[in-house]
């Protein structure tokens, strides 16, 4: 299994957001995860298009934009010209799931969904063909640094049976992204449960040495036995 971890920016220190990202690239994370909140979808209010332009030189690792954003559609092209790479947002958020799945891919990203804890996988039903990534919330979005919620372990396991029937039948690939409370002491359970790639803010930015936390996950989870 090719495991990808994604620190998520929402716990760097925002003062010095290039050389944080520098820094965790070079520790050895995969992609970087970009948190958008607009305080209206979520409670919380975080980093726009603009913030995206000035990073974009700062790394060649794919950036995953994570948009907790109503409405989504003006944003999301937005962010496609800014230098994202792969572009997800929550489908209560959007008027037309399908035609913004479209937007997304048109403008050249990959495009995914985003499933909070209480949100049916149902959504997936009709647009498997327009999806390269299902990320998983473990949390309620709209902070970093929130414990994570065991009941989406069974969501993981539900999402990874749609995506193995999925690449069986089509050979399409899938990315499924868990984020929310992933650390060190629980990135196995999730990648048993199917996971494949892992967001972690807090557990990776809140400690001095990231090297040796994302050492320590990759090392986990290569006992995961996917
Ligand atoms: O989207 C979100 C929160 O809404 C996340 O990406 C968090 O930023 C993850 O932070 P940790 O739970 O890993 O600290
Ligand atoms: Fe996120």
């Amino acid at each position: 299994m090719n495991y990808r971890i994604a620190p998520s920016i929402l716990s760097a220190d925002f003062a010095r957001l290039g050389e944080e990202i520098r820094d965790v690239v070079a520790a050895g994370a995969d992609i970087i995860h970009f948190d958008v909140m607009d305080n209206h979808y979520v409670p919380n209010l975080t980093i726009g298009p603009m913030v995206c332009e000035a990073i974009r030189p700062h790394t060649s690792a794919p950036i995953d934009v994570h948009l907790m954003v109503k409405p989504v559609d003006a944003l999301a092209a937005m962010f496609a010209k800014a230098g994202a790479d792969i572009i997800t947002f929550h489908p209560e958020a959007s008027e037309h799931v399908d035609r913004t799945l479209e937007l997304i891919r048109d403008a050249g990203c990959k495009a995914g969904l985003v499933f909070n804890p209480a949100t049916s996988l149902s959504y997936l039903d009709h647009v498997m063909d327009k999806i390269d990534m299902i990320l998983i919330m473990s949390v309620n979005p709209g902070f970093g640094g929130q414990s994570f919620i065991p009941e989406a372990l069974n969501k993981i396991r539900a999402a990874r049976e749609r995506i193995d029937a999925y690449t069986a039948r089509t050979g399409r690939e899938i990315w499924l992204e868990v984020d929310g409370g992933v650390k060190v002491d629980n990135i196995r359970e999730v990648a048993a449960a199917g996971a494949d790639t892992f967001v972690a803010g807090s557990a990776i930015y809140g400690k001095p040495d990231y090297k040796a936390v994302i050492d320590a996950m990759r090392a986990e989870l290569a006992k995961a036995g996917r």
